[in-house]
């Protein structure tokens, strides 16, 4: 096993780790003879291989008289077995590999380090290692599998600023969420990411989001009303609320009428057919689990007659009709500046100006997909987002009355029945806040709704002081850096929105990894910030939230599939305010 000694140096931007290999110093320049050595690797491995066989095939020849079908057979397999254990977990990793000199988890290759991360919360180990080991670690998944986790400032600039196009999301993973979000921005690559990207920025530009505000302080009341209704209905001042539910309904009809113009009304309708949709998607159940988890390694299981792989086609098929159904009612108006001021407007007009200056544009199959995309992207993140907020907020009630009370000296319209439902009131700029603002950073620094984001090289790089061939699989972990002591301090896994008034000079640049960075990063940001805002706005001005004991503590039952959610949900205590 490999031993090493790593000394993580942060001097500002600039890290310096010095290792003690068994294999000698880590390679600085990219290696000139990077070809041969990968040809040289399966010379090397069919050589031994034969020779182990035909040692194999004199033994057994010299002492049994058996037919020569058995000894072929018993070559073959010795052959596979010394290919699998031999080879593949031991002496690639450790003696061939170009990445055998980075630092390296220890643990046994044939398992590799699966059993942490699937039993342990999505970049948790990770953090642990990480914290051990340093910005660049190697670990394993079965068979010897090798995997990167990349965590330091030099290595997350250079995948997601410098060179994001040679670090794409693997195809297999492509595979498995396209069913559900469509082929649409978030899984386009290259040059067609870049087109499709040109096209959508106008609409998620400051004055685009400024514009659909009102959408948002709408859909925010009209939850709190819900809720009213249903406290007034059961005589109730107190009500255990399973917020994760709620907001997602929120979310979904926000998404709808601020992305494309079109009501949803998940939030009026019980039995809603896109909410039930998404619901079959995260199903939790143990086995769904597993066959999700093998599905992200063979994709052509969901081949497979299961219960699983029917709710996922029954959930596509859903989302790919009402994907149609709006835009078929929407298209031709927004191409024609009859719409509103929705996303879907902004980016077919820009479309057709693409169109017409001789550019190519997106099509209706594109459009379609973009629609499924936001339709996922933009509604369930944000839901689980608001979801932790609440959660954290519940667990620290001064934190909590401390941004009612900012909440009550900006919007106070919030606080009255009248003003808080007049439309006319639906303008204003959450963005405002300050102490709001460092509530919700801190709440997604603390739980990133996406935890990680997996990418695989498509050509030889240098990544800090280390080679990465071609077809390198690299993670990089939202739940690593964000928590990462070497950037937030010894505090880092404390929630105090109050860091943010005096961050230490080490948690600047990636430290703050929600959104993703570069041309990569999330475009919706701005639209989910300021969505966030309003909700917590509308709630908190409404409601006070306790923890429910009577349900186990959620953040020990997070669950990941794309987005970190509570699997049961997150119950909370939801008092109505005397005001
Ligand atoms: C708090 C809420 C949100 C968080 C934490 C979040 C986070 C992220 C992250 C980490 C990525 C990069 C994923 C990857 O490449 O693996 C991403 C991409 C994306 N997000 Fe968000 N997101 C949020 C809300 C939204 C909303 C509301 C929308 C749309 C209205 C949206 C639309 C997208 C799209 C389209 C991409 C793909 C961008 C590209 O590849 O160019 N997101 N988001």
């Amino acid at each position: 096993m490999a031993t090493f000694n790593v000394n993580n140096v942060n001097d500002g931007n600039i890290q310096t780790v010095s290792i003690n290999h068994r294999r000698g110093a880590p390679r600085r320049m990219v290696s000139p003879d990077r070809y041969i050595h990968r040809e040289i690797s399966v010379v090397v491995f069919i050589g031994l291989a034969l020779f182990t066989a035909g040692i194999h095939c004199f033994i057994v020849g010299a002492y049994t008289v058996h037919r020569v079908s058995r000894i072929i057979g018993a070559h073959i397999l010795f052959a596979a077995v010394f290919y699998v254990f031999g080879w593949r977990c031991y002496i690639h990793p450790y003696y061939w590999s170009e990445l055998r000199h980075i630092p390296t988890v220890p643990g046994c290759p044939i398992w590799g380090q699966f059993f942490d991360i699937i039993t342990e919360e999505c970049g948790v180990p990770q953090r642990r290692w990480h914290h051990q080991y340093g910005p660049y670690i190697r670990y394993f998944f079965p068979f010897g599998a090798e995997r990167l986790s990349i965590a330091g400032e030099e290595g997350l600039r250079h995948m997601t600023q410098r060179n994001p196009y040679n670090y794409p999301k693997p195809v297999r993973a492509k595979k498995w969420m396209e069913r559900i979000l469509g082929e649409g921005v978030l899984l386009a690559e290259g040059e067609t990411h870049a087109l499709q990207r040109k096209a959508l920025a106008p609409a998620f530009s400051g004055p685009g989001i400024r514009a659909l505000t009102p959408v948002f302080w709408e859909k925010a009341v009209l939850m709190s009303k819900v809720w009213k209704e249903s406290f007034e209905r059961q005589n109730k001042k107190v009500l255990s609320v399973e917020v994760l539910d709620w907001l997602n309904r929120c979310t979904l009809d926000i998404i709808g009428k601020a992305g494309f113009g079109y009501e949803i009304n998940s939030l009026t309708e019980r039995n809603n057919n896109v909410r039930r949709a998404y619901q079959l998607v995260f199903n939790f159940s143990p086995s769904a689990r597993i066959q999700h988890g093998v599905q992200a390694f063979w994709p052509v299981t969901k081949h497979l007659p299961t219960q699983m792989n029917r709710d996922v086609e029954e959930a596509r098929s859903i989302i790919i009709d009402k994907a149609m159904e709006i835009l078929n009612a929407r298209l031709n108006e927004a191409e024609n500046n009859r719409g509103g001021k929705d996303i879907l407007t902004l980016i077919a007009r820009e479309n057709k100006n693409i169109k017409a200056s001789g550019e190519e544009g997106l099509s209706f199959d594109e459009m379609r997909d973009q629609v499924m995309t936001f339709l996922g992207a933009g509604h369930d993140t944000t839901a689980t987002a608001v979801t932790w907020a609440l959660h954290l907020l519940a667990q620290h009630p001064e934190v909590q009355e401390k941004l009612r009370e900012e909440i009550r000296k900006h919007f106070l319209f919030l606080f009255e029945e009248a003003t808080r439902n007049d439309p006319k009131n639906w303008y204003h700029d959450p963005h405002k806040l300050p102490y709001l603002e460092k509530v919700c950073r801190e709440s997604l620094r603390f739980i990133p709704p996406i935890p990680m984001t997996v990418r695989q090289t498509v050509t030889d790089d240098q990544i800090g002081p280390y080679f990465i061939p071609k077809g390198t699989v690299i993670y990089m972990l939202a739940n690593v850096t964000n928590r990462l002591k070497d950037f937030w301090g010894p505090t880092a896994d404390e929630f105090n929105p109050d860091r943010w008034d005096e961050l230490p000079d080490t948690a600047q640049g990636h430290a703050y990894f929600t959104f993703l960075a570069g041309p990569r990063s999330c475009i919706g940001r701005k639209f989910a910030e300021t969505e966030m805002k309003i909700l917590l706005c509308a709630l908190l001005s409404k409601y006070e939230f306790y923890p429910n004991f009577e349900w186990e503590d959620p953040e020990e039952h997070k669950m990941w599939r794309l987005v970190l959610r509570p699997l049961e949900g997150v119950h909370l205590h939801a008092k109505i305010l005397e005001n």
